[in-house]
């Protein structure tokens, strides 16, 4: 079975606070509930998730996550230098992984070194060697959780509009190049997010309404409409991007 966004959970939380702190005890749960093994988890890229790695770094958060069995990924990644202001991973290890007991070698950024397309395999290879297998197998997902945002323009991780990478059928990574938002990007697949036991949106802002309500309705005319997990999605709001308060 699989879940497509007209099939979506969606809780609508009264701030952006809120949902960062749901989502800090989804992250908690996810790694409880699988207490053998490697939990496998996509990070999510932007500003949104700043206020979730920060609530995830405070000792009575942190303590509650196993780290030694949590393996990091990335949705995406912005094709920058490592520690550019624009990384994903330099926010992620700026305000988490710094300050959490995780093992650096299950840490895994999107190298941005050569050029783009061959660092979109060389993630994908890191990628099967953490799912032991060069095939996604159908009811063995390759995350555990995969966290998303929402452009303003209907991306999600960097899935953009009009992207070729949208048409992606087999290749877990890909890049795109978009001419709306700064720098080349790697990114996560369709059919990559899609090999998930959860996938969750953050959305928050009044800035979100339009594409939020787009979303919602599982609108295939934008990019992050198309998501689909065979396991659940869920989209975490605040009262703002639902467009419940002015
Ligand atoms: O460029 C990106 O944008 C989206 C949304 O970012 P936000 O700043 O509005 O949270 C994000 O989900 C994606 O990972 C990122 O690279």
């Amino acid at each position: 079975m699989t879940t497509d966004m007209r099939h979506a959970v969606v809780d609508v939380l009264e701030d952006a606070d809120a949902v960062a702190m749901k989502m800090a005890e989804l992250f908690i749960s996810t790694v409880k509930d699988r207490p053998e093994g490697k939990v496998r988890i996509a990070l999510s890229g932007g500003s949104t998730p700043k206020k979730l790695f920060a609530i995830l770094a405070r000792p009575d958060m942190a303590r509650q996550v196993d780290w030694s069995r949590v393996e990091l990924f990335y949705g995406d990644e912005r094709y920058v230098a490592e520690g550019h202001a624009d990384s994903n991973h330099a926010s992620a290890r700026e305000l988490l992984l710094s300050k959490v007991a995780i093992p650096a070698g299950q840490v895994h950024p999107m190298p941005t070194t050569t050029t783009a397309k061959e660092d979109a395999a060389l993630y994908q290879a890191t990628l099967q060697k953490a799912y032991g297998a060069t095939e996604l197998e159908a009811g063995r997902p390759l995350f555990d959780l995969v966290m998303l945002g929402l452009g303003t323009d209907g991306h999600t991780a960097s899935l953009f509009p009009g992207e070729s990478v949208l048409e992606e059928k087999k290749a877990w990574v890909g890049v795109a190049d978009p001419s709306t938002a700064p720098h080349e990007r790697l990114t996560l697949t369709y059919p990559a997010i899609a090999s998930s036991s959860l996938v969750v949106f953050l959305v928050t802002g009044d800035n979100k309404v339009p594409m939020l309500a787009r979303l919602r309705q599982g609108d295939g005319s934008i990019p992050s409409g198309r998501i689909v997990s065979e396991g659940k999605i869920l989209i975490l709001a605040d009262r703002a991007a639902a467009g419940e308060r002015s």
